[in-house]
């Protein structure tokens, strides 16, 4: 998710020819080559669309230490920055760039002096900490992957200090704010992969002399879940709650009740009922979006097998996986602004 589309004029009409010391001032090292002259020609003609540099995946592991509990959580942070000036695109001189090695760095200092509670809360910190301190950078964005770690479980009572990794599903975090705005929150989950072996069907869809498909009232429903989520406010959220909340909605609306589950009739309701249920259950989140790839599981074809081979040839046991093609249904739902309509 990338935000940065508007375009960028070109500052300066002027042709400018970096100084021979290569820009940066401290008259060291090799003479850099100048320019050529077709560098600087008709460069206002131009702009700029998406830009900006950072550091991908900075590995990332904080321990919390109480005493003998200790709480961890680790993650691939990426910080990307968008300056105000683009003399280092422009004219090759690097004076304004905080460097991608100094981004790196920046988040294990932040890390160690303040900590890591959510995704998201870090995520606002690295943010508001480059804004900060850096008066020529305009937009700073972090994501954020959290791994999967969760309290090793021994004689059933949760161990002081081990963890299982148990990728279930992997949580995800945007932070993204312009200078004198307030911030984008995006909460984020994938990889969540689950399968149901009955109440679901499809059936009744359009029928014309394309469709082969035959409706199938009782089938296997299995999918990999992406949602992705906006805060309309950060202020007196929990953050770890909200990720376990939309989770269980997932769960709610896919699987049901353990006895006797909740039918689907399509993945297409399933998911906007289990959109729904997150935005009826947590009111700071102002939009969601979810993707259920329809994974097939197709069921095997026995029917010409004879007796002497199958007695019973009607299958319900064994199906085929499908990789691919595979279905894709997506769907983002928002809170309508009823204010606006009184
Ligand atoms: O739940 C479904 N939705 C569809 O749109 C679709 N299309 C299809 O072939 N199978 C399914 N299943």
């Amino acid at each position: 998710m990338r935000r940065w589309s508007n375009t960028n004029r070109i500052n300066g009409t002027h042709h400018q020819h970096p100084p021979s010391n290569g820009g940066n001032g401290n008259g060291k090292g090799k003479p850099k080559p100048v320019a050529g002259s077709m560098d600087h020609e008709n460069r206002e003609n131009y702009e700029f669309g998406k830009y900006g540099y950072g550091k991908n995946h900075v590995k990332l592991l904080h321990v919390f230490r109480e005493g003998p509990l200790h709480t961890i959580r680790e993650f691939e942070v990426d910080t990307h920055l968008k300056l105000t000036t683009q003399k280092d695109y422009l004219d090759g001189n690097n004076q304004d760039i905080i460097a991608t090695d100094t981004q790196k760095n920046t988040v294990y200092v932040l890390a160690k002096k303040h900590g890591i509670k959510t995704p998201e809360e870090f995520g606002l910190l690295i943010c508001s900490h480059f804004l900060y301190m850096y008066r020529h950078v305009e937009e700073v964005e972090v994501n954020l992957e959290e791994y999967p770690w969760e309290r090793l479980q021994a004689d059933g009572q949760e161990h002081n200090h081990a963890f299982l990794f148990s990728p279930n599903a992997i949580r995800f975090a945007t932070v993204s704010q312009k200078r004198n705005e307030s911030p984008l929150i995006i909460g984020g989950l994938k990889g969540l992969r689950v399968l149901k072996t009955t109440q679901s069907a499809f059936t009744d869809f359009y029928q014309d002399g394309y469709r082969t498909l035959p409706d199938d009232n009782d089938r296997i429903f299995s999918t990999v879940v992406t949602a992705t989520w906006e805060f309309s406010t950060a202020n007196g959220v929990d953050f770890d709650d909200v990720w376990i909340t939309i989770k269980n909605c997932i769960f709610d609306k896919f699987a049901g009740p353990p006895d006797k589950g909740i039918f689907s009739p399509s993945v297409q309701n399933t998911l906007y009922l289990a959109e729904k249920m997150a935005l009826d259950k947590i009111p700071q989140i102002s939009r969601i979006q979810m993707q259920m790839p329809n994974k097939h599981y197709l069921n095997v074809d026995m029917s010409k097998f004879p007796p002497s081979i199958l007695e019973n040839n009607e299958n319900k046991e064994v199906y085929h996986p499908i990789d691919k093609p595979s279905g894709i249904i997506y769907a983002e739902l928002l809170r309508k602004n009823l204010m606006s309509k009184l």
